[in-house]
């Protein structure tokens, strides 16, 4: 993108929320700060709290469901509202997806904006440091990061997360969505199946992690059933990265890294990536697909 147009990009924060009363305010608040940021959209997912109207007399835009429908849905109704207000004859806006919880904090998802404006990866995902409190012991957070890294090669440090900026065009194809807590795990695998370029970045957030009371546990409980369901939808469609395509070996790849699959065609194959074991045709990605398979560095080094 040349530094005219990165300058103009508009980039659209998308809030899920759910029961978040107590921090939408301050999460609203420091969003509108993020440089680029025009609209801040709030996805009430059936609160029974006055989270809509926090939100409201915070400065976002707010859309209701009715009846809750879970964080995916409540994703996919975020970006199907800010494509509703993207500008005629203008880029469509990046999409920054955040959790309701990160409070103040929430202006710190701001260096997940330049890399996607920049055009060297398609979506990057927050990667937080160690959080006061949380009681979890890695159980679903390995799951997924196994299941991704078995599937596309890529070595993801924090697979659940959720702070995600993520241009049109990636997300689109991404949908639909992976159902409730699956929806990170599967976005990732079908971004990388798809060619898309991925990229860690470390960034200085708090936001309420679970405990190891019953709740957190249940929770927990639920995070595993998505996760173990997308990834089981996944396997029986065929979708992965072939281990010729894969990208930079996971010893080489960190936060800070763009990761990319399907870079480089093994010598003596054809470039549309046919291969024995490759994904259904339909889940591959077209030559040139990805904006930073056109323009952005070789993450395979290459
Ligand atoms: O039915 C729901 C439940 C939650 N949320 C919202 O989704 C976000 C994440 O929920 P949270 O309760 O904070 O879940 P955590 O377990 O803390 O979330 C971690 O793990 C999730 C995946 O399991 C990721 O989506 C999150 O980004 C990551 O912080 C919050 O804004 C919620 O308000 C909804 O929109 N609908
Ligand atoms: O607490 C967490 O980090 C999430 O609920 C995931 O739980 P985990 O510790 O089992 O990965």
């Amino acid at each position: 993108m040349t530094s005219a147009g990165a300058r103009s990009q508009r980039v659209a924060v998308v809030i899920p929320a759910k029961d978040e009363a107590e921090s939408i305010a301050a999460t609203v608040r420091a969003a509108r700060a993020i440089p680029h940021v025009d609209l801040v959209l709030v996805v009430d997912d059936g609160s029974m709290d006055e989270t809509q109207h926090a939100a409201r007399r915070a400065g976002a835009v707010v859309v209701r469901h009715s009846v809750n429908r879970g964080k995916a849905s409540a994703m996919e109704t975020g970006a199907s509202v800010v494509a509703m207000r993207d500008v005629e004859g203008a880029p469509p806006r990046l999409l920054l997806f955040i959790d309701a919880d990160l409070g103040e904090t929430a202006v710190a998802t701001s260096p997940l904006v330049a890399p996607v404006v920049a055009g060297t990866a398609d979506c990057t995902i927050a990667v937080l440091p160690p959080q006061p409190g949380a009681g979890g012991r890695g159980i679903v957070t390995g799951l997924a990061r196994k299941a991704i890294e078995r599937t596309t090669g890529w070595h993801a440090t924090q697979p659940l997360s959720g702070q995600r900026c993520l241009t049109r065009d990636a997300f689109d194809a991404a949908t639909p969505l992976a159902r409730g807590w699956g929806v990170e795990t599967g976005m990732t695998i079908d971004l990388l199946v798809a060619g898309f370029t991925l990229q860690e970045v470390p960034c200085d957030l708090r936001h309420r992690p679970s405990t190891n009371n019953l709740a957190g546990q249940l929770h927990r409980g639920r995070q595993y059933r998505d996760v173990t369901l997308a990834v089981s939808a996944r396997r029986v469609r065929g979708v992965r990265v072939p281990h010729a395509r894969r990208g930079d070996n996971p010893a080489r790849q960190k936060p800070g890294r763009p990761y990319r699959a399907w870079a480089t065609p093994p010598e003596g194959e054809s470039s549309d990536g046919a291969s024995a074991d490759a994904p259904p045709s339909s889940d591959r990605p077209s030559p040139g697909s990805s904006p930073s398979a056109r323009s952005g560095p070789d993450p395979a080094g290459s």
